[in-house]
């Protein structure tokens, strides 16, 4: 089941004149948003990334603070209950959220600052802040998602499972968002977000 904490309704670019501002990347798990955002990381070092906060374990490689701050149920739970997120949301069986305070304080000091994330916080942040400006990205077919999680090894059978079932779902709601982005082949997908923000 998927949960959206209720944020507050004040949008962060009506309390600066800062052109900072909120980009949300969005699309199905395994479409490549991690791999599009590091490219873009690397190319436009000033975007400021936002690191989630997540109950899920770490994948091989994945380094506390720098692709998620890995935590407890109880610690996001805790999180929770003090207004800590700006967005969170429960997939495939784990918490995710985005920390409010250091993403406000980074919009309102200009920065452009991309969120990551899934559906329900997508949605969760487009309407609390209508000026956020949001990405969905598409994969080019269902079975070549398949195989992007296939091929990144890291999840269980049941795990694939899970996001490829959730996937349907998601793609359903592609239209919603200001643009969507087919991720076929990555350079052409990366010129086409660079587009988009930076015109
Ligand atoms: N344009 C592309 N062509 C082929 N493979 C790609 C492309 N973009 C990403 N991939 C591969 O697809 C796999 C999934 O990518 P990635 O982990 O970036 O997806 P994601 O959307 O961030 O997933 P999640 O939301 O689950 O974190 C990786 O192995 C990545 O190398
Ligand atoms: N609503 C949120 N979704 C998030 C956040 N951080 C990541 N995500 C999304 O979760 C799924 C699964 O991620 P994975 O790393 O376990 O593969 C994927 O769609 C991410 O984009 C968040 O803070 N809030």
């Amino acid at each position: 089941m998927i949960k959206v904490l209720p944020i507050q309704s004040d949008a962060p670019t009506k309390k600066s004149s800062s052109p900072g501002r909120l980009i949300v990347l969005t699309g199905p798990s395994g479409v490549g948003k991690g791999t599009l955002m590091q490219e873009l990381l690397k190319r436009h070092p000033e975007l400021y990334y936002s690191v989630s906060v997540t109950t899920r374990s770490p994948r091989p490689g994945e380094i506390n603070g720098e692709n998620y701050y890995f935590i407890s149920r109880t610690k996001f739970e805790q999180l929770l209950a003090q207004g800590e997120f700006l967005e969170w949301a429960e997939f495939a069986g784990n918490y995710y959220g985005t920390p409010r305070e250091a993403v406000l304080n980074q919009v309102h000091s200009g920065k452009l600052v991309v969120l990551e994330i899934e559906l329900q916080g997508a949605r969760q942040i487009r309407s609390e802040f209508p000026k956020a400006l949001s990405i969905f990205i598409l994969p080019p077919s269902m079975n070549e998602l398949e195989s992007r999680i296939r091929g990144r090894a890291q999840d269980s059978e049941e795990a694939i499972a899970r996001r490829l079932c959730r996937a349907e779902e998601e793609i359903q709601a592609a239209e919603e968002f200001d643009v969507q982005i087919v991720n076929d082949d990555l350079e052409n997908a990366l010129n086409a977000i660079e587009a988009v923000l930076f015109g």
